[in-house]
């Protein structure tokens, strides 16, 4: 028997890694019947006789795994939003990152596009950045500094797992051809000039990029997973976790009860409003979405 991580799947097979070596191994027939599947980023028991026919024996505990993109523990989630082109959108933001919360995942924020946002909008944008970096570790690459910033994000990569997520168009494929332009990753422009898809297989791959793993994940239209109560929604934005503990109540949702440090903090503009707001759709969107999930 062999242990090893999980590099690569591609139609039922896994790319086994051990010290360098590869071996290509499949899930047993008793495996796919249970309920848990391989994933990327998983370690592995597996046993082989050559490096192109091994089976895998048994999943060693995960950390933490996310259904998009299929991989298990993982250190950080990149998440890329563009400034504009795709409009910058709070909400789209916020939907990832408490998915990310909920799922134990690490979010570290990217902003791409900063040199397409208009003169009279700079503020306001890099109000918001400065507003999220207070709560995640946030990179924006403006102006002059392009290259240290690309680079001091690069710089948490060693020794990790890293997903890379974002809408369509974001920018994700631009930044790691920008970090490591031998990947030569399609943007699209490229994909576009030829006329198909970019995602059409269901390959999952974990690529060595600055001396970590990196998942580069399809870019999404719409993100609508709300599968969290209504009271672990206002645990999973980290400013208000923090701030809760000085409400009246506990257990308190912020919305309304009295004595709220929440509520306080918000009147005072100590946390984003949009944020906020944000918290409130989630809440009555939980709400709606499992009538019967109310205590
Ligand atoms: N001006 C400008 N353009 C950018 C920047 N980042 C990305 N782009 C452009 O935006 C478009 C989309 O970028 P991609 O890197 O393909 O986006 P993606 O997130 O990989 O998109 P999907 O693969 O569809 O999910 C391309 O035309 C890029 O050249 C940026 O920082 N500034
Ligand atoms: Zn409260």
């Amino acid at each position: 028997m062999v242990t090893g991580q999980i590099r690569q799947s591609l139609s039922g097979f896994y790319d086994v890694d051990v010290d360098g070596e590869t071996y290509r191994t499949r899930a047993r027939g008793n495996f796919r019947n249970s309920n848990q599947a391989p994933l990327v980023g998983d370690w592995v028991d597996f046993k082989a006789e050559n490096k192109k026919e091994g089976y895998i024996l048994s999943i060693h505990e995960r950390e933490n795994s996310l259904i998009r993109p299929p991989v298990a523990n993982i250190d950080e989630a990149i998440v890329v939003t563009s400034c504009v082109e795709p409009a910058f959108s709070s909400n789209l933001l916020d939907r990832q990152l408490i998915m990310l919360e909920s799922h134990h995942v690490r979010p570290v924020l990217y902003f791409s596009k900063g040199d397409l946002i208009p003169e009279g909008k700079v503020t306001e944008l890099s109000d918001i950045i400065e507003a999220y970096g207070k709560i995640y570790p946030t990179f924006f690459p403006f102006g002059e500094n392009e290259d240290d910033v690309v680079k001091s994000l690069q710089d948490t990569f060693p020794g990790k797992i890293a997903v890379v997520m974002g809408q369509t168009g974001a920018g994700k494929s631009t930044l790691l051809n920008k970090i490591m332009p031998e990947l030569e990753l399609q943007t699209a422009e490229i994909s576009k000039a030829l006329h198909r898809g970019k995602h059409t297989t269901r390959k999952v791959t974990l690529m060595p990029i600055a001396g970590g793993l990196i998942a580069d994940t399809p870019g999404f239209s719409s993100f609508d997973l709300f599968d969290m109560s209504k009271e672990e929604l206002p645990k999973l934005f980290p400013e208000l976790n923090e701030l809760s503990v000085g409400c009246k109540f506990r257990g308190c949702l912020h919305i309304k009860e009295p004595k709220c440090a929440v509520k306080a903090a918000l009147e005072q503009g100590e946390i984003l409003e949009s944020r906020y707001k944000n918290y409130l759709q989630f809440n009555q969107l939980i709400v709606d979405q499992k009538p019967n999930y109310k205590k």
